[in-house]
């Protein structure tokens, strides 16, 4: 595709064609648009980061991020919508365009780009990073075990053989470590979406323990409104409610460490389906996700930006 209006939101892309078409955004919007990179992966790739700001300085911000286990194919095709959403409506839709002229938003599309690039090439399953194990003929850590919060507790594997192992030290992977160092060095982030693929859910803190985020009846009533909203286009049902009440015990996840740093707004998405396709979502619904999502992402940003 020659622009970023002519590329087809409604396929699927190779990781090559996710930094084209963000070379291309950021060319078409060079005051609104920038590409960060905020480290490398195991295997030398940019993690690139679109940042969206209208000035300003180090502006309270929010970030969202897709594709960290690479099969969820949905979430970065959403995310290549999302991208184009924003540059679109900024100026139009009253509601993004005060969010962005008093917060930048920052994405990271292709989180985990060795293990994308793995399913395009070897296997559409795999959802780890691609880092050998050393001792082990398994590779890959899990992405969303690697955290510093409640790492190693239930909710993760020490097998390396595992869908969800923890690896050897939290923040051992670079695709994670890269987060928490931005994370860190930025410290006004205010809200930090995470999207993952499929169940339909939205889920906030915690995963590693019971106990319920401080926050918790905050984060459940905006979820509830997310939902709500998101459900309204095309009917779309969501479960919400904290990680281990919805889904499952999980520790060293990345929005609890998040929350633990004091991002109160933080938040994961697991995006269609229910199981009828899983991760093999069909290309046709991509954009009726990514069009739904959009409304509840809008919904905890405005609430970002109002509180
Ligand atoms: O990837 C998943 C399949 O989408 C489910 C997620 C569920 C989850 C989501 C947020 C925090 C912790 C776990 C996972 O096991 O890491
Ligand atoms: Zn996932």
């Amino acid at each position: 595709p020659r622009n970023t209006d002519s590329f087809d939101y409604a396929n699927y892309h190779t990781l090559a064609e996710i930094y084209s078409f963000q070379d291309m955004l950021v060319a078409e919007n060079p005051n609104f648009v920038s590409k960060i990179v905020i480290g490398q992966s195991y295997e030398g790739r940019p993690l690139n980061v679109l940042k969206f700001s209208t000035g300003g300085s180090n502006r309270p911000a929010i970030w969202v991020d897709t594709g960290i286990h690479s099969r969820e194919w949905v979430t970065q095709a959403s995310a290549l919508w999302f991208a184009k959403k924003i540059v679109t409506d900024y100026g139009k839709d009253p509601a993004l365009t005060a969010i962005l002229d008093n917060m930048d938003i920052f994405l990271e599309i292709a989180t985990n780009p060795d293990g994308y690039y793995f399913t395009h090439t070897s296997n559409r399953m795999w959802r780890k990073t691609r880092k050998p194990n050393p001792g082990s003929t398994c590779y890959g850590v899990d992405p969303n075990r690697n955290w510093n919060s409640g790492f190693g507790e239930p909710g993760s594997s020490s097998n390396p053989c595992s869908e969800t192992y923890r690896g050897t030290s939290p923040h051992s992977e670079s695709e994670v470590k890269s987060i928490v160092d931005f994370v860190q060095s930025h410290r006004n982030i205010k809200a930090f979406i995470s999207i993952h693929s499929y169940s339909q859910m939205l889920l906030y803190p915690y995963g590693y323990t019971t106990a319920p985020a401080k926050d918790q009846a905050e984060l459940h009533s905006v979820a509830q409104k997310a939902i709500t909203d998101l459900a309204s286009l095309y009917g779309t049902r969501y479960q919400y409610g904290s990680i281990i009440n919805v889904i499952y015990q999980a520790s060293g996840n990345t929005v609890d460490w998040t929350y633990e740093q004091g991002i109160k707004y933080s938040y994961t998405f697991e995006l269609r389906d229910t199981g009828a396709y899983g991760f093999l979502l069909p290309a046709r619904q991509i954009i009726p996700t990514a069009e739904e999502t959009w409304l509840a992402l809008m919904v905890i940003m405005d609430h970002t930006y109002k509180n």
